[in-house]
């Protein structure tokens, strides 16, 4: 205790670890709804902020250990700064399918993204696991390259939506897709030469996680001169090996069959597919090892470090925000977590009023944002809006659907419990993001309009002014 007291080289009042939420700076919020928001985010050289916030010191360095007990951390080149109160803001990492196969790729930060994109140009086929955000974008965003899309579910996407949505969805991965849209005006993210140490190049070996529109900016062309995407569903990888392991195998036959690629995927139904690599789109962990370790931490069962209704740790005086933390307050029955960049940055927002609001002993209540959740996003060109418990989850069996659907135009998807409005997905141009929102909110029983809710002859956002 005494020696880290000893070497502090500085005590702040706050100090963020990790430059995800603390380093971006959000340029152009734009309000879509109460709760739902677009917004710009472009990266800064540290001195234009420090510029800008003369109280701000950015530290270039790889936060190598944290001393809870004597509030100080030390970072990678031997620094050691003490603080009043902290946030880590670490993020997350890909949970990959095995660690260290130089044929197996997760995608996180611009470095991940530029190496997949110098892969995926000499690739003729790539297999991507999982079922999420990250397979969803590749499977339909790829040219050039034969893709073999393995799901262990019986539909796509499931983590933003049901079965339903899926079939919609569907035959956009088999179309030619519409001409490419006019240039994505947002900022594109990229590398700035970093010190030695610093994170990106340091022992954390991770950027920022990119975000919207992270491949508008950059050419996902493989080495074939069409694109394909076969799905396999409910399987799961059961084995990945090598060419050498391949011709190894006494089976004569499988070899021929096979092919030659330089990696080989058999999947739980029986498939084989030979690559020239593997992308793990299977989620992400917390990143809280190795830094936080020989602190006492509670830890959530996903990973992430617990935080209570004011983004605070089980150790004094330590808050956490984003892709690191797991909420554990009571939640609204309308919010779920999901490591988002929307969410990670509402947490960091604040977790910063929190902060503020207990060194000046002044009382801070949930922010409102945690009552409804809310994602806007893109899923095979089509604007996504996700509300509230959009699939229905933790609502049991005692919940009604009601879906009104347009071939190749739109998709809406309203989850009723007990006449009232609970979630809703909301694929294509649909306008309802904002009436939708409001019946969610304010809870009001539409029994008495059963599915006329979704009649598209009816004005809703006029009726329901
Ligand atoms: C390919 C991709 C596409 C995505 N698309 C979307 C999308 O369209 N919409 C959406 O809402 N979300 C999207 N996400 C998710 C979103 O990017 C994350 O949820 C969000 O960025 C998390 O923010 P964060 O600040 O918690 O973590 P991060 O952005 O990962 O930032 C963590 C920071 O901490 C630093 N760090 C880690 N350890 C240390 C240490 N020991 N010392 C110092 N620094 C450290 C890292 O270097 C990094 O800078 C996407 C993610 C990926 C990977
Ligand atoms: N537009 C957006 O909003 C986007 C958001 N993101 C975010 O970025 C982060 C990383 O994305 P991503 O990696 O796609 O993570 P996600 O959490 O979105 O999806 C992971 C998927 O992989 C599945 N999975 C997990 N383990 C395995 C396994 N061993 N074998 C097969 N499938 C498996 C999961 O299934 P199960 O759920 O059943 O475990 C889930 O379908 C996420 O936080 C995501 O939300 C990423 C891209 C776009």
């Amino acid at each position: 205790f005494r020696r880290m007291e000893n070497k502090k080289e500085k005590t702040f009042q706050f100090v963020v670890v990790g430059g995800g939420i603390a380093g971006v700076t959000l340029q152009c919020v734009c309000h879509v709804s109460r709760t739902l928001e677009e917004f710009d985010v472009e990266e800064q050289p540290s001195s234009v902020l420090e510029e800008k916030f003369p109280n701000l010191t950015i530290i270039h360095s790889v936060v190598k250990s944290l001393h809870t007990k004597s509030h100080c951390v030390e970072t990678a080149d031997g620094r050691v700064f003490g603080y009043k109160k902290l946030c880590v803001c670490s993020g997350a990492r890909p949970k990959l399918l095995t660690q260290d196969n130089p044929y197996v790729l997760g995608i996180r930060d611009t470095d991940s993204a530029q190496e997949f994109q110098k892969r995926l140009s000499k690739a003729k086929r790539i297999v991507i696991v999982g079922n999420g955000g990250i397979a969803l974008e590749l499977a339909y965003e790829v040219e050039g390259c034969e893709v073999i899309w393995a799901v262990k579910d019986k539909a796509i996407g499931n983590t933003f939506f049901d079965a339903g949505a899926a079939q919609f969805l569907i035959p956009s991965l088999e179309a030619d897709k519409p001409q490419a849209a006019a240039p994505c005006k947002r900022p594109r993210f990229t590398t700035e030469e970093a010190a030695p140490g610093a994170y990106g190049h340091g022992p954390t070996d991770s950027g920022s996680a990119l975000g919207p529109d992270w491949h508008e900016g950059i050419a996902l062309r493989g080495a074939q001169e069409v694109r394909s995407c076969m799905l396999e569903y409910q399987c799961e990888v059961e084995k990945i090996f090598t060419c050498e392991e391949l011709h190894k195998s006494p089976e004569q036959t499988l070899r021929t069959e096979l092919g030659d690629w330089p990696v080989y995927v058999r999947l739980t139904n029986a498939q084989t597919f030979g690559c020239d690599f593997v992308v793990s789109a299977t989620g992400v962990v917390p990143n809280t090892e190795p830094f936080l370790q020989g602190n006492t931490f509670v830890v959530a069962d996903d990973g992430g470090l617990q935080v209570d209704d004011h983004m605070m740790t089980s150790e004094a005086d330590v808050y956490a925000a984003g892709d690191v933390c797991t909420a554990c307050w009571e939640q609204s029955p309308l919010w779920q977590q999901m490591r988002l960049w929307t969410q990670a940055r509402q947490m960091g927002w604040y977790a910063g009023r929190c902060m503020a609001a207990h060194i000046l002993s002044e009382p801070v209540e949930l922010d409102f944002c945690f009552e409804l959740f809310s994602h806007i996003t893109k899923f095979f060109n089509y604007k996504v809006v996700l509300l509230g418990k959009f699939n229905g989850q933790g609502l049991g069996p005692d919940h009604e659907l009601l879906v009104r659907c347009t071939k190749g135009q739109e998709y809406v998807k309203v989850v009723l419990s007990g006449g009232r409005m609970v979630g809703a997905v909301l694929i294509g141009e649909t306008d309802l993001e904002e009436t939708f929102e409001n019946l969610i909110l304010n809870q009001m029983d539409l029994t008495p309009y059963g599915e006329e809710l979704l009649n598209p002859d009816i004005d809703i956002e006029d009726y329901f002014d």
